[in-house]
């Protein structure tokens, strides 16, 4: 167990893979839990996919560090005996099984608030428990698709949806959300004693990244207006027109080419534009509001001319060169990067994201650290498990508890 951090002596109980719920529950380890992770004989499903070092992937050395692995096969009855004995011993349980699985697997809710009261039950599923795709599994990109996401980053001709990023956005985001919602219930558990089921889902984290497009006003008869006419395909395509337009008009929040790579600027005042202005060698008055004047055709002709100047400019000068200049008079910009870059960069030095680790046998790690400071860093973070590393360890455990424990009272630690 993690002896120090802000949630020292809470346990939490993880059957989750992939990266949603890992993340939930590398987040909790590195603030102090003891993180159980319950493994397939076989090990989580990512473990040894495209290793990185002998039998761990990137991403599940990326997303698993400060836990202890036990291997438990589900499907016996022994494997189910553990399971209940450690679920009763813990504070928080998490899972991201498809609904249906944890009832079959005899770890479902109602099963689990009756073994122990106090438990945080938390699940993340692709669409929760109810509804017509409540039965479906899915994946950050399968979400991207149904949420509207890739739908709303079009290749520029507008004949294609494009994923976000690369990344998965929306796993991220749900084990955030999940993390949030284990803390907002473990402190109501402190008032109340009673422990409670926490949701997150991948759809509805999908939904929270477009919060600003998603506001509509109700009619006084309650009904909703109805979404914009036309196929995906017609309206990816308008997106995209409107996106590209807006490329070439706009000169003061966008990437612009330099000598040597690339800069993006972010203006959205009127003072920063005025010094956007005066760097660049632009003067015109259109410039200072440029969203009251009339979209004529002239004027978007002048918009193209002074934003062709503008990017001829950009052209003849350093992406450092501009940066000072722009920096010097706290217009908000910074050159274009890799982000592999980043590992060494001087800026996420000084802040300390990043954490280390010795894997045996394969040396020191340095990876992305838990991304929140309170008053400081956690330090001494342990390398992710081998299969099952702890087993036999927490089965010791488990044996030397009385018979009647369950979860700590969360007062014990106040
Ligand atoms: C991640 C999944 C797509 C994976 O789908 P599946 O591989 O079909 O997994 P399931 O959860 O359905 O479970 C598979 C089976 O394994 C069995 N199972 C699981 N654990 C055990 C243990 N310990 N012992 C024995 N058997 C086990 C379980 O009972 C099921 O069998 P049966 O009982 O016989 O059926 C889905 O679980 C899912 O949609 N989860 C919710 C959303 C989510 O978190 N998605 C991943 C985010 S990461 C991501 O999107 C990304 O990386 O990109």
């Amino acid at each position: 167990m993690n002896g120090s951090g802000p949630l020292a002596g809470i346990r939490v109980v993880d059957f989750s893979g992939y990266i949603a719920g890992p993340f939930c529950t590398q987040m909790l380890g590195d603030m102090g839990a003891d993180v159980i992770k319950v493994e397939p004989p076989a090990g989580e499903q990512w473990r040894g996919q495209d290793p990185f070092a002998p039998g761990f992937s990137k991403s599940f050395v990326a997303l698993n560090r400060n836990k202890r692995s036990i291997v438990l096969d589900l499907k016996s009855e022994n494997g189910r005996g553990v399971a209940r004995a450690l679920i009763a011993s813990a504070d928080v349980m998490v899972h991201n099984y498809r609904p249906g699985v944890p009832e079959r697997l005899g770890i479902d809710y109602s099963a689990m608030r009756e073994l122990n009261p106090k438990l945080i039950y938390a699940s993340n599923s692709a669409y929760g428990q109810k509804g017509p795709r409540a039965h479906q599994a899915g994946y950050d990109l399968v979400i991207q698709a149904v949420s509207g996401l890739i739908a709303s980053n079009p290749t520029p001709d507008g004949r294609a949806p494009r994923r976000y990023a690369g990344i998965a956005l929306i796993d991220f985001t749900a084990g955030q959300m999940l993390a949030f919602g284990v803390l907002s219930a473990f402190i109501q558990r402190l008032r109340t004693g009673i422990g409670q089921k926490v949701e997150s889902t991948l759809i509805e984290a999908a939904l929270s990244l477009q919060r600003q497009k998603l506001v509509s006003v109700e009619a006084l008869d309650g009904q909703c207006p109805q979404p914009a006419k036309g196929t995906v395909r017609e309206r990816m395509r308008t997106a995209a027109s409107h996106a590209n337009d807006l490329v070439e008009r706009e000169l003061y929040y966008r990437t612009y080419e330099t000598s040597d790579g690339y800069v993006t600027i972010g203006c959205l005042n009127v003072p920063q534009r005025k010094h956007f202005m005066s760097i660049v060698g632009l003067d015109d008055p259109w410039f200072e509001n440029p969203d009251a004047l009339p979209q004529t055709d002239d004027e978007d002709r002048r918009r193209r001319a002074l934003t062709s100047y503008a990017e001829s400019e950009f052209t003849k000068k350093s992406t450092t060169d501009w940066v000072k200049a722009f920096e010097d008079c706290g217009v908000p910009c910074a050159p274009v990067q890799m982000s592999a870059d980043l590992m060494f960069d001087e800026q996420v030095e000084a802040g300390g994201y990043f954490v280390g680790f010795t894997m045996p046998e394969f040396g020191r790690v340095r990876t992305m650290g838990s991304g929140v400071s309170i008053n400081g860093r956690p330090e001494g973070h342990r390398p992710p498990p081998e299969l099952g590393q702890h087993t036999q360890e927490i089965l010791d455990e488990l044996a030397a508890l009385p018979a009647a424990a369950t979860s700590a009272d969360g007062d014990r630690r106040t």
